[in-house]
């Protein structure tokens, strides 16, 4: 596999397809108890190891969104069944099998279709989508597995975003996870399960202190965000403000780690990077961002934000061997 370099020891950008990589047949599909069916690994996975691609079996596209209630469910369920119409009767049959949830009304009132769509579609950019293979995997807010959309591909990729052993059962999100216990239990509502996932089970104390850190992290990248330029500072207030937000970046990272939120690391790591670059430490600015370019290849080697994570390495690299030049003279 071809690479081009960067500088000894840091990021290189990969001229094949990462994504391809990984062993056919990772994941079985079994009971798990108290969930229905779950997927478990079958060997151990490290980081990174893709355990899923799979083409959606339809889309629809989103209708409007509507704010405290979601998509409204008739307008889905007319897009669902047009597309359902058109699937060959193996691959309805498939979707049928799906589980679902819904409420005594709502079994009722509801058309079947709409409320498997409701239990198990994911985003595929601009639209939704039904994984009749990925719809097995469960739900945890500490999950094992990240994904993300391949538009390219047409393709939704599951891979392991830790080491997982062979065995254990493989959880994505099926939430946004900078919320509390108890916006996430009700986020969880439609899908008719209670999470009992580590960072739900956990005592009172633990689940206080899990609320703080995941809205403290929330709160950090809403107030980084306008601060992600590269601007350096040019008056010595600014440096030493430069250096405070540098540490505060620090302590955002360390957050996110306690928390596990794995989805988080790579932006996590980009703030770090900024952050140091704007207090002109090139040294830990090139290290932030390269870790961020890592996984943001790991994730997808062709994406918007492995390009961004590349260029901004690639700039940090340099000034640091300026300053090192510097230093030397
Ligand atoms: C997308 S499906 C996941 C696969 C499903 N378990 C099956 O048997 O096909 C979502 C449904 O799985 C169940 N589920 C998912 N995560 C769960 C969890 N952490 N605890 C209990 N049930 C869960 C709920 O019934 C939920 O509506």
């Amino acid at each position: 596999q071809g690479s081009t370099s960067i500088a000894p020891g840091f990021a290189s950008w990969p001229t094949t397809d990462q994504a391809c990589s990984g062993p056919p047949e990772v994941y079985t599909v079994r009971p798990s108890p108290g969930k229905g069916l779950g997927v478990f690994a079958l060997h151990d996975l490290d980081v990174g190891s893709i355990i899923m691609r799979e083409t959606p079996i339809f889309t629809i596209q989103r209708p409007s969104f509507i704010k405290g209630t979601g998509y409204p469910m008739e307008a889905v369920s007319q897009l669902v069944r047009s597309e359902f119409a058109l699937l060959a009767s193996k691959q309805q049959e498939e979707v049928m099998n799906l589980t679902y949830h819904a409420t005594d009304t709502e079994k009722e009132n509801s058309d079947v279709l709409g409320l498997i769509f409701r239990s198990n579609a994911y985003k595929t950019g601009e639209d939704i989508g039904l994984f009749p293979k990925i719809s097995r995997i469960n739900h945890s807010c500490r999950p094992n597995t990240s994904y993300y959309w391949n538009a390219k591909q047409n393709k939704r990729i599951v891979y392991a975003n830790r080491k997982i052993r062979k065995g254990e059962e493989l959880f994505d999100s099926y939430i946004s996870l900078l919320l509390t216990h108890k916006e996430r239990k009700e986020r969880l509502e439609p899908y008719g399960f209670t999470c009992s996932c580590p960072a739900c089970a956990s005592k009172p104390k633990a689940m206080r202190e899990s609320d703080v850190r995941r809205m403290d992290i929330r709160k950090a990248f809403a107030d980084f965000a306008s601060q992600l330029t590269l601007t350096v500072p040019d008056s010595q207030s600014a440096r030493r403000k430069a250096r405070i937000n540098a540490k505060a970046s620090l302590q955002l990272n360390g957050l996110v780690q306690q928390e596990a939120l794995a989805d988080f690391y790579a932006h996590a790591y980009k703030i770090v990077a900024i952050s140091h670059a704007r207090a002109e430490d090139w040294g830990a600015a090139t290290t932030w961002s390269n870790r961020g370019y890592e996984l943001r290849v790991m994730e997808d080697p062709e994406s918007a934000n492995a390009m961004e994570m590349f260029q901004l390495t690639s700039a940090f690299i340099e000034r640091w061997k300026d300053e090192m030049r510097q230093q030397s003279l």
